[in-house]
């Protein structure tokens, strides 16, 4: 079997626990087929290495580089996070476009071109992902690397006009020709992929193979990635009798829990949720004190000033509803800035009579397909649902709803938890079964058989 070399600016290292759903969702495929994983060690220094530093855990073969300050400034919070994540997310409004930013983002894509292709092999296979490393496959042909190389964008695409709204657009995405194969979460980000090259003259085939006018040809397909939900389902068993899970239940007092996990982005939609719960609250007096609202929130890109926004309007948004409803024994909004491991998450969310899931635009969502994992089968939970992550096309039976309007947010509440347990029954059943069915490895394997051709 071809050696798997995994390239991505966020690599979950060996002893360290980071929230992302790009870095856990490589580490499960990683460690079932082994491999080299290429990517940012985390790290700022005054000058960096000219070599990666490697380092080996199980089966993976680590290689990392570290960033210097204007590296990280330019390419990762300016590019990468300013720019390119609000275009994706369709946030225009937010995007903020340096020329310097671009340089810096085009010069860390040459730089990790030319540190990882000492490391490659003819026979691998690259797999390079997200948004952040869309030209090195690019540098990595100017380099001479012949090998195949496929892409997967994590993130969702916008339709072309969005795109285009992107200056120089036309140096960055027909890049991806340098790639053999570019995977896209759903069939919408493949078609507004398709609809841009197809406006900027390439011809494009109902299998999604491109050719653009200067003759380059690649292809784009739809992948929706998954969880490894076997093991969520295992963790959330065992989690059931932990010390954390337990001190939660305690904690709750026979209450109903709703809850929450995102990182603290602008794209998850948590204004609205909050909002909504103070509806919620509002509207039905007959709640107060019986139900509880667990988010968990680890901060994200701090130094982008979005994030920091963010963070002060929630914490407004948290104390004025806990001020408003709480008792002297129950707060309704339990909101915490921390990050917990997968393993403990999975026992919160077994617990947790609904998970809410109510991002403004996400490319797939993991949280809310290891909330049905975590499900206990005799008792499930209900899953609340925005139509715009990736998630919804495969969880149909959650109940999907629009997060801008905080209405259907309360309705949706008021539906999860009256519930007749039959009907929860009969929707987990049906969304664990393609959980499982269209998991890491299946989504992983998919992705390669195309990708080798
Ligand atoms: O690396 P960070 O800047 O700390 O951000 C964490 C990751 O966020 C994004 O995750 C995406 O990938 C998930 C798995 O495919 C998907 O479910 C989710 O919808 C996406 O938002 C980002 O795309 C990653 O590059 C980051 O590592
Ligand atoms: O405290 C936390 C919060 C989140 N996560 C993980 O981070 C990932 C988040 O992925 P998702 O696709 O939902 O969103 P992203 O953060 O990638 O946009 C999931 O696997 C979570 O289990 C975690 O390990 N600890």
């Amino acid at each position: 079997m071809n050696r798997l070399v995994v390239v991505s600016n966020r690599v979950a290292q060996p002893r360290e626990a980071r929230a992302g759903g790009l870095a856990s969702a490589m580490q499960a495929a990683l460690e079932q087929c082994g491999g080299l994983w290429f990517g940012w060690s985390g790290r700022i220094v005054d000058e960096a290495d000219a070599t990666p530093r490697m380092e080996r855990a199980g089966r993976i073969d680590y290689a990392l580089v570290d960033l210097t300050r204007s590296d990280h400034d330019e390419y990762y919070l300016g590019f990468a996070n300013r720019t390119l994540w609000p275009l994706l997310h369709f946030r225009p409004s937010l995007l903020d476009y340096h020329r310097g930013d671009f340089a810096g983002y085009q010069r860390v894509n040459a730089a990790f071109a030319r540190q990882l292709a000492p490391l490659l092999r003819d026979d691998d296979v690259v797999w390079i992902h997200d948004y952040h490393l869309i030209p090195l496959g690019a540098e990595l042909r100017a380099l001479g690397v012949g090998a195949r190389i496929g892409f997967f964008l994590h993130v969702p695409v916008p339709p072309p006009a969005l795109l285009a709204v992107l200056p120089h657009h036309e140096q960055l995405f027909p890049k991806l020709a340098a790639y053999d194969l570019v995977g896209l979460q759903t069939w919408r980000d493949r078609d507004a992929l398709l609809a841009y090259f197809r406006e900027r003259d390439a011809s494009t085939g109902a299998d999604g193979n491109v050719e653009l006018p200067d003759g380059r040809r690649f292809e784009i397909a739809a992948f929706p990635i998954g969880i490894d939900a076997v093991k969520v389902a295992e963790q959330a068993r065992k989690a059931a009798g932990s010390p954390a899970t337990a001190r939660l239940v305690r904690s709750l007092e026979g209450r109903k829990l709703v809850i929450g996990v995102d990182r603290l982005d602008y794209s998850k939609g948590l204004p609205q949720r909050f909002e909504a719960f103070g509806r919620f609250l509002a509207r039905h007096a007959a709640w107060r004190a019986r139900v509880s609202f667990l988010q968990i929130a680890p901060p994200s890109r701090e130094q982008v000033q979005e994030y920091r926004d963010l963070r002060s309007r929630l914490e407004r948004l948290a104390g004025a509803t806990n001020g408003r409803y709480a008792e002297p024994d129950w707060v309704p909004i339990r909101y915490v800035n921390r990050s917990f491991t997968q393993g403990t998450l999975a026992g919160f969310y077994r617990v947790a009579d609904i998970g809410l899931v109510t991002p403004l635009r996400d490319g797939m969502n993991l949280v809310a397909k290891e909330y049905v994992a975590s499900q206990p089968p005799e008792d499930p939970g209900v899953l609340v649902l925005s139509s715009f992550a990736g998630a919804a096309d495969e969880l149909a039976e959650a109940i999907i709803i629009n997060p801008l309007d905080p209405e259907d947010i309360v309705e949706s509440l008021e539906h999860a938890l009256s519930m007749p347990l039959a009907e929860r029954r009969e929707r987990w059943a049906a969304m664990f079964e393609r959980v499982s069915r269209n998991d890491i490895a299946a989504w992983r394997q998919a992705f390669l058989e195309r990708l080798a051709g």
